[in-house]
This record gives structure tokens, sequence and C-alpha cells, in this order.
């Protein structure tokens, strides 16, 4: 299928452990007040750079070989850099972290140029409820799987969404990779 594509097991569970570990090694910043929005209403979350942390070379591997034979075998498309930092998240619940429905395709010299986006589930699918990261390809939602260290690729215009944490804490891991534009 072309529009999606899940990885049934892109890190291990320890993997995963380790990049929230890295991740929570420096101050997580509020998404809202990032890039000088304050808009709580479009996501409210916390969030981490990998760049910015030292000895996760390691993640950033193992994303671009999974992009790299995913996109070979699925898209096809023209991609020529991972030209952003990887970004741990955190949507908690005392705060009903969530992001509502958004394309990552944006303004700016780098989000204009976003081509795929990839989303690792970094937590115990038992450690949070509601957090349901939800994808509208097309007339229909898919729901992703929830397992920790599973992964969806998709083209980064496709519409997506978190629902709201009610309980509990839910961590991901957002890659991008950047190119010419669709033609
Ligand atoms: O946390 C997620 O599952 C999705 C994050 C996302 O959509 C983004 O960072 O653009
Ligand atoms: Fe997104």
């Amino acid at each position: 299928m072309l529009n999606v594509h899940a990885f049934p097991e892109a890190f291990s569970p320890s993997e995963c452990d380790a990049i929230i570990a890295l991740a929570r090694e420096g101050e997580l910043k509020d998404a809202g007040l990032v890039k000088n929005r304050s808009d709580h209403n479009l996501r409210r979350a916390d969030l981490g750079w990998l760049d910015e942390r030292a000895g996760g070379d390691w993640i950033m591997e193992r994303i671009m070989h999974l992009v790299a034979e995913a996109n070979r075998a699925h898209f096809d498309f023209a991609l020529t850099e991972f030209g952003e930092s990887p970004q741990v998240a955190r949507y908690g619940a005392e705060r009903q972290g969530h992001f509502t429905w958004h394309s990552d395709i944006g303004e700016g010299a780098l989000a204009s140029r976003r081509k795929l986006t990839m989303v690792v589930q970094l937590s115990d699918p038992r450690a949070y409820r509601g957090g349901a990261l939800e994808l509208q390809p097309d007339a229909n939602i898919r729901v992703s799987d929830r397992t920790k260290g599973s992964a969806v690729l998709f083209p980064s215009f496709v519409l997506h969404r978190v629902t709201p944490v009610h309980e509990g804490e839910r961590y991901s891991l957002s890659t991008w990779v950047h190119g010419p534009a669709f033609r």
C-alpha cells in the first residue's frame, strides 16, 4: 500500500527506553511555545531534539536504513536529506496532551520540503489511554499500531493527529525526510 507503510518492529523495547532516556537528559520544551507559537489547542506536548544530545547516532542510522528500503520498495520519492533533528514528543494526561489534525508540510525552508514522515511509538501501550496516532490518507481513517517500537512512514502531506491522552503518558519519535518539490 503506497500511502502508509508500517514497520512492526523498527526498534526493540529496550532501544525505545534508551531513546526516551536520551531525550530526557535535557529539558523537554513546551511544543506550544516553540517557534514563537503559543497555540495549545493545536498541540499540547513537550519536545526534545536528539541532535542536541550526544550519543544518538545509532538512532538516525536505523531510521535512515529503514526509510531507504521502504522508499525504494513503496514510495520511490526523490529524497535528498534528513534535514531536521529527530524529535521526541511527550504527551501527558496532566494536560490532555494531543496534536490536532495537520499535515507536516508547512512554511519555511525545511518544513516546505518535507516529503516523508516517520513516527515511532516509544511507549508501552499499557502506559497510557487515548493518544492514538490516526492517519487519513483517503476517506478512511487508519489508527496506527500502538506496539512499542513499531513505526509508520507516510507522505508528509497526509493528514494525521494524536488524540488526547487521558491517562498516563505517551512518547513518540518523529523524523522527516526532505527533497525537491513533488512533481
Ligand atoms: O506523536 C505523534 O505520534 C505524531 C507527531 C507528529 O505528528 C509531528 O510531530 O508532526
Ligand atoms: Fe505530524
